[in-house]
Parts: C-alpha cells; sequence; structure tokens
C-alpha cells in the first residue's frame, strides 16, 4: 500500500486560481490539510519555495503531466499517491470555477478529497464518503465514516 512513511510531511502552493483572493487559498488548504492531521499522526509544514512532498498547483489542458485537463467540468482536479517527485502532488483545473461558498465548484471540498488522494486514499464507493468519485457539496464536516476507515487503515 502506497503511504508516506514519514509523518512530518511539508507542502507548497506554488500558483494560485485568479477566482478567488490569495488568502482564501492559502485558509481553504490550510483546513482541507487540517481535516486529515486531525484523523492521523500527520502534520504539514508550509515552503515558499523548493520542493515539497504535496505540491499544489492549478493549471488547464495539458499542464506538464501528460494527464491533461478538459476545460469547464468533467475533470475537476486529479493528485498522485505517496511518493517521490510527482507522488502527492496535486493539481486542480483552472478551467473551473474555484468558490468559497455552495456554488460550482467549492475549493475546500474539492481539495480535501484531492488530499485524501495524495496521502494514499482511492475512491470511495460509498455515495456518501468525500472520496467517492463524483462531487457532491455539503456543509459540515467532509469526512465520512468511511472515509475514516481508510485514513485510519492507513496511518492509525
Ligand atoms: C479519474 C479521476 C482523475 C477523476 C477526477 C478525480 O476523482 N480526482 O480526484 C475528477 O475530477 N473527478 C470528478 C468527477 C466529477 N466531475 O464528478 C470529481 O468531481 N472529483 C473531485 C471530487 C471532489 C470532491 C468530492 C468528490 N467526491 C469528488
Ligand atoms: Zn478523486
Amino acid at each position: 500500500r502506497l503511504k508516506w512513511e514519514r509523518n512530518d510531511l511539508t507542502f507548497r502552493i506554488t500558483n494560485y486560481t485568479p477566482d478567488l483572493k490569495s488568502t482564501d487559498v492559502d485558509r481553504i488548504i490550510r483546513r482541507a490539510l487540517n481535516v486529515w492531521s486531525a484523523a492521523t499522526p500527520l502534520t504539514f509544514r508550509k515552503l515558499r519555495e523548493g520542493i515539497a512532498d504535496i505540491m499544489i498547483s492549478f493549471g488547464s489542458k495539458e499542464h506538464g503531466d501528460f494527464n491533461p485537463f478538459d476545460g469547464p467540468n468533467g475533470l475537476l482536479a486529479h493528485a498522485y499517491p505517496p511518493g517521490r517527485d510527482i507522488g502527492g502532488d496535486v493539481h486542480f483545473d483552472e478551467d473551473e470555477n474555484w468558490t468559497n461558498d455552495q456554488s460550482d465548484y467549492n475549493l475546500f471540498i474539492v481539495a480535501t478529497h484531492e488530499l485524501g488522494h495524495a496521502l494514499g486514499l482511492a475512491h470511495s464507493s460509498d455515495p456518501g464518503a468525500l472520496m467517492y468519485p463524483a462531487y457532491s457539496y455539503n456543509e459540515g464536516f467532509p469526512l465520512a465514516e468511511d472515509d475514516i476507515d481508510g485514513i485510519q487503515d492507513l496511518y492509525g
């Protein structure tokens, strides 16, 4: 099973979407990381330069990894499972409208989902799970029992 072999991970936001204030993006990413650090022994330290374990970026269409995005809707984002180099990296499709509310698409919900992948979680068949393949907005705490069981299997 692909998982991080150390708990003190680093992340870096290498570019920002114009859809939101960069301070909002920072706050949203920190909140998404906190969801997972609350359920694991993992900690996340922000780097402003250099190579972090989890490199977070926004891009559209072909963005350098040969898994091109597809314009508005459809693919929203993707993330690579734990590992060196591209492992753990999270890419958001800049052709989406990234929001801080219930309108499509809420960056906090997508970021928390993608970070689940970056920590080693696959998709869930539980429609109530955050790791279910299809996006759905919900207020309140993003993790369902299935998500917590999954992350505890890896890092509990
Ligand atoms: C095969 C994967 C690369 C698909 C891709 C994904 O799951 N990324 O994690 C993706 O963007 N899936 C869309 C599927 C869709 N358009 O409904 C999605 O919303 N995934 C992100 C997401 C965000 C938040 C919650 C959930 N459940 C799913
Ligand atoms: Zn996914």
